[in-house]
């Protein structure tokens, strides 16, 4: 059996128990200022009553007062009053409503948030970052705005009702019965606008996605789209996305639009009937005047505020569709979980942590599981502590695979990744990443000064430790050269600085931490020939202290690793030290002849 959804405001409302006692209250407030608001009719009603009854007029026989002048200024007594608690009770609702729809998204956005953090890469790879900005953005605000504004309308939309219907009974079933024919049309009208609106909904909040996620999408890319000349068809695809969205609220519009109108005819019946059969019962001496008074006058207080019911929905329908996006990105299930276990004590004298790959299988899939691609087949790879280890191999072979697997960004799905002997399942993130610094092929850096980002990964880093590792990464030189040394902004991303001056500070970043392990993914790649001798000279200083795994495409970055492992078809095909490996004669042999073979080429050519 298929379980039926449930509503996001249950949702909401199981999941936040902390705001149930303010929601009540707000409630309180609202239901409160309604009867007040309702009060000032009757009491004209009650005023009529004075002027055309005399002595016998209600208030005369409430207070015992015959005197028709001191009567009015009891009557105007009560009014200010009770207008004075429909202003204070105005207050406290719109107050407790909105401190309430603050609270409430600043929550709901943090949650969010923190769990989208939480959540594995291969999570986001099927997601479009920008899709998630407008789930963060707008959705949690169209959620505020019912909320603020929707929320209260609605309690006090059904209060009215309620109350008006009670003051009908008493002084009319008749009447009642006819003012209130035309609600179950209003009613039954809205509930059917609505269930055709919120399809019409979910497309603009979808569409508003794609437009989101292609706009981040392309703000991101912006260098690449400007090199391909691509500015143009960029337009016009935001263009199309941005078309899509107006045609979607185009749609919502047209028939939200209509509500309104349909709405004002089955209020004029509501009306017409009141005046017309009131009236008659009036003047054959049925019904009093006053209370005919009260009862025109009440049966617009029924029936206008019904009118904003297309409106209010319209927010709900919006706030909710919100709302489940929300609660949704909430719920996503996250499958990498941290463990709970720290890495034991170093040994003594022990500087680096030993690393190991074991029977290790891996397959990158889609959203719904099935295999993208197969990577890792029975992978064997160990790393003794203290070594420096390189992995090559030919391109899409798997190498940062397999140090995104040590670092948890992705799970093996067979056999076990270690560290001293620790499956890395078993540690706790702190524990498991504190313990590696990593140097990704992407140089990404932070928007902030040089000392930010390289204390990003040990906020409390003194200026002399960011200093040692800037030496350490060869990078020192180039900061203090800067306008500002190490508070000079580098822009988003690092814009304002070089390919090879942001790969120095990304190595810098890292071992700021003083890792024991420390993973250098192609971290030559993207640089000079200056740069790539200033990082080999650091590596050789660097690697001393620490294990160090580097995966390399230039191999004469890594001839002297104490052993390197040749990644082919998901497993380690020939491992060893540089020199043993080219006594192979194999697959390393045969790399190793066609770089150095195109250097001696390269050379012949210049000479
Ligand atoms: N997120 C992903 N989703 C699906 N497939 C992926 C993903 N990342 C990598 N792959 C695929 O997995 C294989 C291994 O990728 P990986 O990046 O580990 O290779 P690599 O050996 O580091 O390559 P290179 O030397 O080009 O950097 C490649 O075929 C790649 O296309």
């Amino acid at each position: 059996m298929i379980e039926a959804p449930v509503h996001p405001l249950r949702r909401l409302w199981r999941r936040a128990p902390r705001y149930r006692g303010r929601v009540v209250m707000g409630t309180v407030w609202a239901v409160l200022n309604q009867v007040f608001d309702i009060l000032p009719e009757l009491l004209i009603g009650v005023a009529i009553d004075v002027v055309v009854r005399e002595e016998g007029s209600f208030v005369g026989q409430w207070t015992g007062i015959d005197d028709r002048e001191a009567q009015l200024f009891v009557l105007a007594g009560v009014t200010a009053v009770v207008w004075l608690l429909e202003s204070l009770t105005e207050y406290l609702a719109q107050r407790s409503w909105r401190t309430l729809s603050q609270a409430l998204q600043h929550d709901l956005r943090m949650d969010a948030y923190g769990h989208v953090q939480e959540l594995e890469l291969a999570w986001f790879e099927d997601r479009e970052a920008g899709r998630l900005l407008t789930v963060l953005n707008d959705d949690v605000n169209q959620l505020e705005r019912f909320l603020d504004v929707g929320a209260l309308q609605i309690i006090q939309t059904a209060t009215s009702v309620v109350a008006v219907g009670a003051v009908f009974l008493v002084i009319s079933p008749l009447l009642a019965l006819l003012a209130f024919l035309p609600i179950p049309v209003i009613v039954g009208g809205s509930l059917l606008f609505q269930r055709r609106l919120e399809p019409r909904y979910a497309k603009v909040r979808e569409q508003a996605g794609r437009l989101g996620g292609l706009i981040g999408g392309n703000l991101g890319g912006i260098a690449t789209i400007k090199a391909f000349g691509a500015e143009r068809r960029e337009s016009l695809r935001v263009e199309a996305a941005s078309d899509a969205y107006a045609e979607a609220n185009r749609a919502a519009i047209t028939l939200s639009a209509a509500f309104v109108p349909i709405i004002r005819v089955a209020i004029l019946c509501g009306f017409m009937v009141t005046l017309v059969v009131g009236g008659h019962l009036t003047l054959n001496g049925t019904l009093e005047v006053g209370m005919y008074s009260v009862l025109v006058f009440m049966t617009q207080r029924l029936l206008w505020p019904l009118t904003r019911l297309g409106e209010t929905l319209d927010l709900y329908q919006r706030g909710t569709a919100s709302l489940r996006r929300i609660l949704d990105l909430i719920d996503a299930p996250i499958s990498v979980r941290p463990g709970a276990r720290e890495l034991p004590p170093a040994a003594d004298g022990e500087r680096g942590r030993a690393v190991s790959f074991d029977a290790v299988e891996f397959v990158y899939r889609d959203g719904d599981g099935s295999v993208r691609t197969r990577v890792l087949d029975g992978l064997e790879l160990e790393v003794r502590s203290g070594e420096t280890h390189a992995i090559v191999g030919p391109t899409g072979a798997g190498k940062s695979t397999v140090v995104k697997l040590l670092l948890r960004l992705y799970d093996a799905e067979g056999g076990t990744v270690a560290i001293d002997g620790v499956p890395v399942g078993e540690l706790s993130f702190e524990s498991l990443r504190g313990a590696i610094g990593y140097v990704g092929q992407d140089t990404f850096l932070f928007d902030g000064s040089v000392a930010d980002n390289l204390r990003y990964g040990m906020p409390d880093a003194t200026d002399e430790q960011l200093r040692a590792a800037a030496e350490a990464a060869e990078a020192h030189e180039f900061v203090a050269a800067l306008p500002h040394g190490y508070d000079t902004p580098v822009g988003e991303r690092g814009v304002r600085l070089s390919g090879g001056q942001r790969q120095r500070l990304t190595i810098a970043r890292a071992l700021v931490r003083d890792p024991a392990i420390l993973v250098l993914d192609e971290a030559t790649s993207a640089v000079d020939n200056e740069t790539e001798a200033a990082i080999q000279r650091s590596l050789l200083r660097i690697s001393r202290e620490r294990t160090t795994i580097v995966i390399a495409h230039r191999l004469s970055t890594i001839r002297h690793a104490d052993r390197i492992h040749v990644l082919d078809g998901g497993r380690v095909a020939e491992a060893g030290t540089h020199d043993e490996l080219l006594a192979l004669r194999g697959r390393y042999a045969a790399l190793w002849a066609v770089q150095t073979g195109e250097v001696a080429q390269a050379d012949a050519a210049l000479d």
